[in-house]
């Protein structure tokens, strides 16, 4: 059975709460944070900026969240912060808001209660890759059934570097939920170190690297408790449903909403006093201070029809930063 996080996730309905950058205990060569995200104090809901608590409830209200995924940098290093958000997101959303986090420390009872106190559902794991091979009796064994006591769901998320049957036989054993394995993935933020490490990309591929993923397919994702999560279904499930259920939460009556989760308006910068001579019904436009939003096959007709000079189509993220993606100009 496919986890309830994982789950929430595959419709696109899990914030994804960055509350930290900093991660001291660790230094993993294949570490993914960018520039923007690494040490950095500074927290993110999605791609929000958040400079009070409430902009994380009106992010989460933004996409409809089923659920909340915590991430850093290191959460348990923040922990103060992250058990407030974490009351914050249930007070607000209820007990069904599933929320998990990521961690690579151990942490200790005290944290897994605290955490659990303050409503975290599960804790997912990610233990030094060297370790992999050989977890029994070490603190991530332990720690396992500490959050379970604690009344956590405890499993483990780590990157699919290798294939590793140790990790399988730990796994047998019992104490963790489930294991998560995502597809080993090279970005902006670890590009140099991986390559010094001897790895490449997939051909023709953004972000997943060659190598490991068939073995690992092979070896682990026929193991009941191993999901194998790609880049490409975490591109197209996490990414671009998020960004579906955002564009649908926010669209206007005259915005199209694409496959791809973009909404697409036209933009002239005629008079609105234009649009009211022409008597254009007030749902298939909307002024703003220099320039009038409106349905884009209306815009179209509008210029075919010399009603208007000119304006552009626009297809834009729905996401707070409304990164615009294509302006097609219309004359
Ligand atoms: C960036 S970490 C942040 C939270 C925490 N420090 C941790 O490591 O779990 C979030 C997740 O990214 C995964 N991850 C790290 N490096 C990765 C990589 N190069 N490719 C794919 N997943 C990676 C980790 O296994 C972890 O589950
Ligand atoms: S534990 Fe997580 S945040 Fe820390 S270095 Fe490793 S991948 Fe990066």
């Amino acid at each position: 059975m496919i986890s309830k996080g994982c789950e929430q996730c595959a419709k696109g309905g899990k914030m994804v709460l960055f509350v930290y950058g900093y991660c001291d205990q660790r230094d993993c060569f294949y570490c993914p944070l960018g520039e923007n995200r690494k040490n950095v104090t500074q927290t993110y809901a999605n791609e929000r900026p958040v400079e009070n608590d409430e902009e994380i409830i009106r992010e989460a209200k933004k996409m409809d969240a089923l659920g909340t995924s915590i991430t850093g940098g290191e959460p348990q290093e923040a922990l103060d912060k992250t058990c407030r958000y974490l009351r914050l997101l249930k007070e607000e959303f209820g007990d069904d808001h599933h929320t998990h986090l990521y961690t690579g420390i151990t942490g200790g009872r005290e944290n897994m209660r605290r955490l659990s106190e303050a409503g975290l559902d599960e804790i997912r794991f990610h233990p030094p890759y060297e370790l992999w091979g050989d977890l029994h009796g070490t603190e991530w064994e332990d720690i396992l059934y500490i959050a379970r006591e604690e009344g956590l769901t405890p499993a483990f998320e780590i990157p699919g570097i290798r294939a590793e049957q140790e990790f399988l036989d730990f796994l047998d054993e019992g104490a963790a939920d489930f294991c998560n394995v995502n597809e080993f993935e090279m970005s902006q933020g670890n590009y140099e170190r991986m390559q010094d490490a001897g790895y490449e990309l997939q051909d023709g591929h953004m972000s997943a690297v060659d190598g490991s993923k068939d073995a690992i397919l092979e070896e682990m994702a026929g193991h009941e408790k191993v999901y194998f999560c790609t880049s490409v279904f975490k591109d197209a499930a996490q990414h671009r449903n998020r960004l579906k259920r955002m564009a649908e939460n926010i669209r206007r009556d005259f915005d199209e909403v694409t496959d791809d989760g973009t909404l697409v308006y036209g933009k002239t910068y005629a008079d609105r006093e234009r649009f009211e001579e022409l008597g254009v019904p007030d749902e298939f436009y909307t002024a703003k201070s220099d320039h009038v939003e409106v349905a884009w096959w209306l815009l179209e007709e509008m210029i075919e029809d010399g009603d208007v000079e000119d304006g552009e189509i626009v297809e834009q993220y729905p996401t707070y930063d409304g990164q615009v993606v294509e302006r097609t100009p219309l004359a």
